[in-house]
């Protein structure tokens, strides 16, 4: 049985519907459902110059296999028109309606896996509604404890903390949150890549990891010794490491993930090495959730000059955990 994915086109003036467009016109071996407005994505294809056909379908409806130029859309309305490139707080509630609605779908098993294309967190702020990524949001409707990791080749790094503003870092990683998190990673490494004893190697937070609690003390109080705890508990843990030279590649050699500390910590090195083609999982959910290592890129919505490697690769790696699993590879 080839993998039922159900995609969010995400946010309405940003790249998403042209991503969704692009995708329907390669040959995939899963079955894609499109979450969101008909009339953007055939207003989006009209701009493009790509030529589409809309099925529209309802939750729990078969969808055969994908079959290029072809895309079945299961709709939700827009509340505003849209013109590429410029945001409108309008629809704020639309896109989180898709989210919500391809979340609640999953875990109600009309799909096997939810891709999001790229949202934009500050009109939804703007537009009332206290939002800071999908990670978050979509753990709220489904439970679990979600851990933020993106993966490309030779290199996967999770978070300890996701969106939240530097300052409140610090305070966030408590020895609860730190032993969570490493429990989620160390857990689906397994379940979802088939890596049984991971071997995970952990960011300290301060410069060179508090350089012995000169230059800050959580590696210290908090993160030496949630590691000393799960080490006995058999994980295989590395750290806290300085991760200025963490991420050297003889380290990475002999590591299955990194853990670091904050967004900006480990992101920067992932996208610097693998922006375009990177993917997003959210590990620690009941349901399987990818997406794009991109933002919005508004400067480029309805131009067709961007590229879908890292969708591909979204919709790729979550078919592959749903095979997983499915017990088909696993
Ligand atoms: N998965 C998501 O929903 C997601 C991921 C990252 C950022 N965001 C959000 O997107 C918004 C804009 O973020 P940003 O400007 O920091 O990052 P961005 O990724 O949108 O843009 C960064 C640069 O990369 C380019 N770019 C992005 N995607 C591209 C593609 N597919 N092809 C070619 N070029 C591409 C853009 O034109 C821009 O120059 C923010 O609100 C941010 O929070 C959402
Ligand atoms: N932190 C992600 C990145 O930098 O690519 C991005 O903001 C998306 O996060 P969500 O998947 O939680 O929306």
């Amino acid at each position: 049985m080839s993998s039922r994915l159900l995609l969010t086109s995400g946010e309405p003036a940003g790249i998403g519907p042209d991503l969704c467009v692009l995708l329907a016109g390669r040959l995939l071996p899963y079955s894609i459902t499109v979450l969101g407005d008909p009339a953007l994505l055939e207003s989006r294809a009209r701009l493009l110059g790509v030529s589409l056909e809309l099925r529209q379908v309802a939750p729990g409806d078969v969808v055969p296999p994908h079959e290029p130029g072809v895309l079945h859309v299961q709709p939700t309305r827009r509340r505003a028109g849209t013109v590429p490139g410029t945001l409108d707080a309008a629809n704020a509630a639309y896109v989180l309606e898709t989210i919500a609605e391809g979340a609640r779908a999953c875990l109600a098993r009309h799909y096997d896996a939810l891709v999001t294309a790229p949202v934009q967190k500050s009109v939804i702020n703007d537009a009332g509604v206290a939002f800071t990524g999908h990670t978050e949001f979509i753990a709220e409707i489904t439970g679990g404890w979600p851990v933020m990791m993106l993966a490309t080749e030779g290199l996967r790094v999770a978070l300890v903390t996701t969106h939240l503003p530097l300052a409140e870092v610090s305070r966030a990683i408590t020895g609860e949150r730190l032993t969570r998190t490493l429990k989620v990673l160390h857990h689906d490494m397994a379940y979802c890549f088939g890596l049984p004893r991971p071997r995970i190697l952990v960011c300290g937070l301060n410069p060179h990891a508090g350089e012995g609690g000169h230059l800050g003390g959580e590696e210290i109080t908090v993160i030496e010794p949630v590691l000393a705890r799960l080490r006995q508990e058999g994980m295989d843990l590395t750290g806290p490491l300085p991760a200025d030279t963490l991420f050297l590649p003889r380290n990475l050699a002999r590591a299955d993930v990194v853990l670091a500390m904050y967004h900006d910590q480990g992101l920067p090195v992932l996208k610097y090495a693998g922006f375009g083609r990177a993917v997003n999982i959210t590990l620690g959910l009941p349901i399987i959730r990818t997406s794009v290592d991109h933002g919005t890129a508004l400067d480029l919505a309805g131009t067709g000059r961007i590229d879908t490697g890292s969708l591909e690769e979204a919709v790729r790696v979550a078919a592959e955990m749903a095979e997983a699993r499915r017990g088909v590879k696993a």
